[in-house]
């Protein structure tokens, strides 16, 4: 039998034909004729997986073979996105498939429209580690995800009276065919316990971990499939199940519910996502769902990805461990385990092999969001892991006393653990402390990582900090999201830009083209035409056709800043019914907004409900009918994004500078022809600096401005006296005039904005109203307008993350993986 796997179907109609078929009559058990739109979605799923089959197989033998670097990105979040569309891009199937499935009388678009996305994510950090596996496999760069196959993703978004209900993300309830279950390379994870010395044989005091509990990790693979490059890289997602699953005893005597009490515990540890995505909760069961993935990866990869006789003093030629935030940084307590415990390693020899085993990203700039652990509860849960981490402290700050002699309060500032509040364990430190690099995710970011919340370390180890500036791939986010928009380029310069983005460039002339132009604004009214058909069926919203599309959508939280959004929409509304501004002086404006909250931030919730009270009047009101409509539907997702994103004009970004890491939707609104208007943080800057002044609406304080008027005491109150446009806005609110003239219902969002505004929404408004008269402006000449968006496109290649992983290659992964 031929080493290599057997043939794949026929690319061609007739063999699609025949495998679909097949999959569904021998892998669904059904005639087409009395096969439902999920049998043939699975089948369909099934068909497109037997495409990469072979370049899958082909990459796991060629890393097998080849003693190349590997890339292990470690994230417990991967928000993917459907997958079939995306397979079938990187298969180039598309057309076949479509044709394939209409001589079988099915229309794919009622298939596609079958799958439920994976939500295994919050938000940003999720969808980058999506983005990045994508460019690494079509970059052709070994790597494997590792991360947690939550049986329940991100929670689904109901609106009941304008308020957000969460619903359990049942995402596998109907088969996932994207997954391949491997039971048997199940892996042991130990838990609680204590731990004891020993002496080994050659006389060397050691310890070991005696622990109290276990569970089983089960690996599922999933394609991660290059871009027509026959490359299919793995991600390897664990779920938690008993050891012992079953007490038959305890059962025969009765007992039921303490028969299955091992199997419900343990499988509670990658039951559900924790749908925070800033302010940690600190739950006992995260803890445990971090060092369930990382323990399972680090084992799977020493033992079933390296050569048997591997020389773990090699470990660093061979592996990279990227650590997506803190959230998997238990890893490098766990390494060291492995090698000085299990591998007898001494600590010095085993210290130097595992901080050249980790980089460090992070994601954030919320001093509330970097993750602390008590000492309590990791010693608890990870004994031996906290006695090592102690050692790693102790061992670090005896280094940080020598280049700082007599400097004690240095080393306290630095030291891993906290002594106030409660002694805990500061996980940004340990990340930073045991890795070989660090770096934050945009320019400005990076720079205050630096300089405000890790300046004792960047001090000290100023090499080990770097940058790496965020990117979205132009599979998804053009190609797949924005077919005519792809069509109208790939027409126009070639389809190199796919995987070259850079090549957008070569649109710059065409700015200048009225007939371009032209075609490019029809692109994007397709666009609108197809959300508004969407967002009908889907939500029940009826929008104008021929407005400007003002987009928000991302997480709802106050540094994000949904509230200036909502001050300005009334302000314009306010405008209209006080016949301060005749309704045909108004630029008509649709906004749309999309946003969850995680459930237990209050107040977010409570800015929700404002925002639907709010689109609810004005939607309703005849004196603006047309002109001024806001729409919020629920479950903003990936899949939702792909509909909204090629449809904006213009993408708001109006983050409070200093907080937004970087944000990638920006990315994806420049690269899809929207215009931006925000502030100078995160990767605006860059945005900014790439497309032109020209063409990008900036306003507010700059960080340093921000910082300075927070240092000299910032009071909201005097910019709500002040400023009477402000003052008329908030007070329509105020009066109940959108919640059915119950002043309660707005007070808790009213009073925080008058009385603390710990983001400055009211010190920003005033620049962001002149803003927006400058954005009406521009959208008054369409031809203007259009060739902006041109250039944003043009201009935009940079924020592929393709060129994320050239930089991480360069900077981080140095001796890149790729000859
Ligand atoms: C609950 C603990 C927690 C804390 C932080 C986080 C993430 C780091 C939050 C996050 O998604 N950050 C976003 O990461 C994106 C990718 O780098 C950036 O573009 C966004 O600016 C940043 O907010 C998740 C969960």
């Amino acid at each position: 039998l031929a080493a290599g796997p057997v043939e794949p179907p026929a690319s061609t109609v007739e063999g699609f034909i025949e495998a679909f078929l097949r999959e569904l009559n021998y892998g669904q058990g059904v005639l087409l004729s009395r096969s439902t739109i999920n049998d043939q979605y699975l089948a369909l799923a099934r068909t497109v997986r037997e495409y990469l089959m072979a370049g899958w197989l082909e990459t796991g033998a060629l890393r097998r073979e080849g003693d190349r670097k590997i890339v292990g990105y470690l994230s417990a979040e991967y928000l993917l996105g459907r997958q079939l569309g995306n397979a079938l891009l990187a298969t180039n199937l598309q057309d076949i498939a479509e044709e394939a499935m209409r001589r079988c009388g099915i229309d794919i678009a009622a298939l596609r429209a079958q799958e439920i996305e994976p939500g295994l994510g919050n938000g940003g950090l999720g969808r980058l580690a999506a983005c990045f596996v994508d460019s690494l496999a079509t970059m052709d760069v070994p790597c494997i995800g590792y991360g947690i196959r939550y049986e329940y993703g991100i929670f689904r978004q109901t609106f009941e009276n304008g308020r957000q209900v969460e619903v359990p993300d049942s995402w596998l309830a109907l088969g996932s065919p994207w997954e391949f279950p491997h039971p048997e390379r199940q892996v042991r994870v130990d838990f609680g316990g204590h731990t004891e010395k020993w002496t080994d044989d050659q006389g060397r005091e050691r310890t070991r971990w005696v622990p109290g509990w276990n569970v089983l990790g089960i690996p599922y693979h999933h394609m991660v499939p290059g871009f027509r490059n026959g490359t299919v890289n793995t991600l390897r997602l664990w779920s938690a199940k008993a050891t012992q699953a079953f007490d038959l005893q305890i059962f025969n005597s009765g007992d039921y519910a303490t028969a299955v009490r091992a199997q419900t515990f343990a499988e509670n540890i990658s039951k559900v996502l924790y749908p925070e995505d800033s302010t940690p909760q600190g739950k006992e069961l995260r803890l445990q769902q971090q060092y369930f993935f990382v323990a399972c990866s680090l084992h799977d990869f020493i033992a079933n990805t390296l050569p048997k006789d591997f020389d773990l003093r090699q470990l660093p030629e061979r592996i990279i461990f990227q650590l997506n935030d803190t959230h998997p940084v238990i890893a490098i307590p766990e390494l060291m385990r492995i090698l000085v415990d299990i591998k007898g390693f001494d600590w010095d020899e085993a210290w130097d092999i595992t901080r050249r085993c980790f980089a460090y990203t992070c994601h954030t700039l919320l001093p509330e969001a970097l993750e602390v652990w008590s000492v309590e509860l990791l010693g608890r849960l990870l004994p031996r892991h906290l006695e090592i981490i102690y050692q790693i402290n102790e061992l670090f700050l005896e280094e940080v006393r020598q280049a700082f002699p007599g400097d004690e309060m240095r080393a306290r500032r630095m030291s891993i653990i906290a002594e106030h509040p409660e002694r805990s364990v500061r996980m940004a430190y340990l990340a930073t402390i045991g890795s070989a690099k660090v770096n934050g995710v945009a320019e400005l970011q990076s720079q205050l990582l630096r300089d405000k919340v890790l300046p004792d370390f960047s001090e000290y180890e100023p090499a080990k900090f770097t940058n790496v500036t965020n990117g979205v791939t132009p599979r998804r986010f053009i190609y797949l999201a924005n077919r005519r928009l792809s069509n109208l380029i790939t027409d126009t310069i070639g389809s190199e830009w796919v995987t070259d983005l850079d090549r957008l460039r070569e649109l710059e002339p065409y700015a200048d083209d009225a007939g371009f132009r032209a075609e490019f604004a029809a692109v994007k009214q397709a666009n609108k035409e197809r959300l508004f058909r969407l967002l009908s069926v889907r939500d029940g919203l009826e929008l104008p056709q021929h407005a400007m599309l003002d987009v928000l959508v991302k997480r709802l939280h106050e540094y994000k800043r949904q509230t200036l959004k909502l001050l300005h929409i009334v302000s314009l509304y306010e405008d209209v019914i006080s016949g301060t501004v005749a309704i045909d002086q108004v630029v008509p404006r649709t906004f749309i907004f999309g946003a969850k909250a995680a459930p237990g931030y209050h107040l977010a919730k409570e800015i929700i409900f404002l925002i639907n009270s709010v689109a609810a009047t004005i939607n309703a009101d005849e004196r603006v009918k047309g002109v001024l409509s806001v729409a919020f539907p629920a479950n903003y997702n990936v899949t939702l994004a792909e509909k909204i994103i090629p449809a904006a004009d213009l993408s708001e970004q109006i983050s409070l500078a200093g907080k937004e890491a970087s944000g990638t939707g920006n990315m994806k609104f420049a690269l899809n022809g929207a215009l931006t208007i925000g502030t100078d943080d995160g990767a605006n800057v860059e945005i900014r600096q790439l497309v032109g002044d020209d063409n990008f609406f900036l306003f507010g304080m700059t960080e340093p401005e921000v910082e300075a008027l927070h240092a000299r005491g910032y009071n909201p109150a005097e910019y709500y006296e002040s400023n009477d446009k402000l003052q008329r806005t908030i007070n329509l609110i105020a009066s109940g005039h959108f919640t059915d003239g119950d002043r309660a219902l707005s007070a808790q969002v009213v009073d925080n904005l008058v009385t603390q505004d710990p983001f400055m929404v009211l010190a920003d408004f005033q620049s962001y109203l002149d803003a927006q008269a400058r954005v009406d402006a521009a959208y008054r000449d369409p031809e203007r307008w259009t060739r902006s968006a041109i250039l944003n496109v043009a201009r935009s290649g940079f924020f592929s993350s393709d060129r994320s992983m050239r930089d991480y290659l360069d900077r981080i992964w140095l001796s890149s993986p790729v000859e």
